[in-house]
């Protein structure tokens, strides 16, 4: 076939080069028929190529199917799921439960369907016995529970299988064969650090971390030591302090501001333990998020939902993802680490934001939002970028974010970055130059979409590995913004001398007079989850 493929390009290719100029009519009807042939080989090219997919993904199939069937069996026995009894195989890998097909009154066998479970998947092994109400312990056995977690889209849910058998003998082999093979996993945590801050958002979180993820870490036998939070960089000052080696791993309960200071406390401490001021240090424990913030960027980024249990149970079953991280610096001094920035409209927003903090939270951002879109200023400033050398622009910019992670939320589902990926090693600078207020929604407004929002003229982006910004402006966004508000100056978070430009970075307001300095570190943070391209859509924001 393919020779055949090949002697008939040689032909088309002779005939395109012959001048089309005076073509005789059997010349033409000749390359009309020509044309017709091209187009049929190419069909069966490509029908011949859907055969050789076909086969080879059988092919596949009966090797995973005869791999399984090699898989040495290390227990088998008969138990009772549900109603019927089943035949059930355990390997080092799986759980495979075979119904055991009774016999119809016209002689033919009923076909019932077997099912597959995961070791990977499962999280815990009970005994089950029967217990009168209020009796603590003792109880005849009933059989093994085995808990599990089951995907459902991107959502992790907790599901059990009961397999029933009375016999002592038999169900004391099941669970300790059982034990045993879920102990091999060396990422799964058994003791942890966690952080709850009980300021964030609805101030729900001690009440998500004790209905959603407490009775899960109970089930999966993994102790806890628990911090509750009582001011912003109460963590930090606990994660300076604490033995660390203990741990398996941080958790940390609240929204990316809760986040973002945990990342940053986890590697300051690595960079404490291995007495390297200046070069930031790989943290030796994973971090995982739990959300209980308002947006929850960086949880939905590793988990595609903004869901605690799923967060959980990424925790539970060691999944782990190593992610990208920027450090933050203005006049060689660190000011934190993190994972995204916003300089100009973000900054801007964040700082209304916080002046009514009062409001609650959902309305205290639209306002913000409304606010700032109708206050439209840019910022005159200095941008440099670093893909191989520096590049600088120097002009007026709406906005300029810088994001390692796609940062994905229900309000974005393909992220507010969907051209960076959690551990690609660089970040996307999304630079917004000036144009008109109702230009700059059209772009903001196609976040909420799948596409669109960069085919703007006054819209730049690029693979960064270092940005630096610099404000030409001489008058800073806090003192303008007090003259028009009549209102007086709140506090920065970084003493300076002169203009300050708000930045909005992981969520949280950081005021900075001068230059600053982003750049990204590969890979320098564990997070428990995986990488997702797309988080679930839940709500809309309505406000623009
Ligand atoms: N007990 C506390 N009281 C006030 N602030 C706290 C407390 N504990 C921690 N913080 C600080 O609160 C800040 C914001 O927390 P977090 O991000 O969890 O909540 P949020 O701002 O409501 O959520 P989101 O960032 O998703 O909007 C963090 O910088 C954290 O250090």
């Amino acid at each position: 076939f393919i020779e055949e493929e090949q002697t008939h390009t040689g032909v088309c290719l002779f005939w395109s080069s012959v001048e089309p100029v005076n073509m005789s009519e059997p010349e033409e009807e000749l390359q009309g028929e020509q044309r017709d042939s091209t187009k049929k080989k190419k069909k069966e090219k490509r029908s011949a190529m859907k055969k050789k997919k076909k086969k080879k993904k059988k092919e596949e199939e009966e090797e995973e199917e005869e791999r399984e069937r090699d898989e040495c069996v290390v227990l088998r026995g008969i138990f009772k799921l549900g109603k019927r009894s089943h035949d059930v195989l355990l390997t080092q890998t799986r759980l495979t439960w075979i119904p055991i097909t009774p016999e119809t009154p016209t002689g033919e066998a009923c076909v019932l369907q077997p099912g597959v479970m995961l070791l990977q998947d499962v999280f815990a092994v009970k005994v089950k016995r029967r217990r009168a109400a209020g009796q603590q312990s003792g109880g005849p056995v009933l059989g093994v529970a085995l808990f599990c977690c089951r995907r459902r889209g991107r959502r992790l849910e907790e599901d059990t299988v009961h397999l029933h058998n009375a016999s002592v003998e038999h169900i004391h082999t099941w669970y300790n064969t059982l034990k045993e093979l879920l102990t091999g996993s060396s990422s799964r945590p058994t003791y942890l650090k966690v952080f709850i801050n009980p300021s964030s958002h609805k101030k729900e979180a001690v009440h998500i971390y004790r209905e959603h993820v407490a009775p899960l870490f109970k089930m999966a036998d993994i102790r806890t030591d628990i911090t509750v939070t009582e001011r912003k960089g109460h963590a930090l000052s606990v994660m300076k302090e604490c033995k660390l080696d203990e741990y398996d791993g941080v958790v940390c309960v609240g929204g990316d501001g809760s986040v973002a200071e945990l990342c940053h406390a986890l590697v300051l401490r690595a960079q404490l333990d291995a007495d390297s001021p200046e070069k930031p240090v790989t943290p030796m424990l994973p971090l995982g998020i739990i959300p209980a913030g308002s947006t929850d960027v960086v949880s939905c980024s590793v988990h595609g939902v903004r869901d605690p249990v799923t967060a959980a149970l990424h925790i539970v079953l060691g999944h782990l993802q190593q992610v990208d991280m920027c450090s933050f610096s203005s006049l060689g001094q660190l000011v934190c680490f993190g994972f995204s920035a916003m300089f100009g409209f973000g900054g801007q927003s964040l700082a209304r934001a916080e002046k009514k903090r009062w409001m609650p939270s959902s309305r205290r951002r639209e306002y913000a939002l409304v606010k700032t879109l109708a206050r439209l200023r840019p910022e005159d400033c200095q941008l440099s970028f670093l893909p191989e050398s520096w590049t600088t622009n120097q002009g007026l910019y709406l906005s300029i974010s810088i994001m390692s992670i796609p940062c994905l939320s229900p309000h974005t589902p393909q992220g507010l970055a969907p051209n960076t990926t959690l551990a690609n090693g660089s970040a996307a600078l999304i630079a917004v130059g000036n144009t008109s207020r109702s230009e700059f929604i059209k772009h903001l407004k196609r976040y909420t979409g799948s596409s669109g929002q960069f085919s703007f003229s006054f819209v730049e982006t690029h693979t960064v590995s270092a940005v630096k910004i610099r404000p030409r402006s001489l008058i800073g966004w806090s003192e303008e913004e007090s003259e028009e508000e009549g209102e007086s100056k709140t506090s920065p978070i970084i003493q300076s001398e002169g203009a300050t430009f708000p930045w909005n970075i992981d969520g949280e307001l950081v005021e900075i007079a001068n230059e600053v300095l982003i750049r990204v570190h590969p890979r320098l943070i564990t997070l428990y989850g995986e990488e997702v391209d797309e988080a679930e859509s839940t709500v809309s924001c309505s406000c623009i």
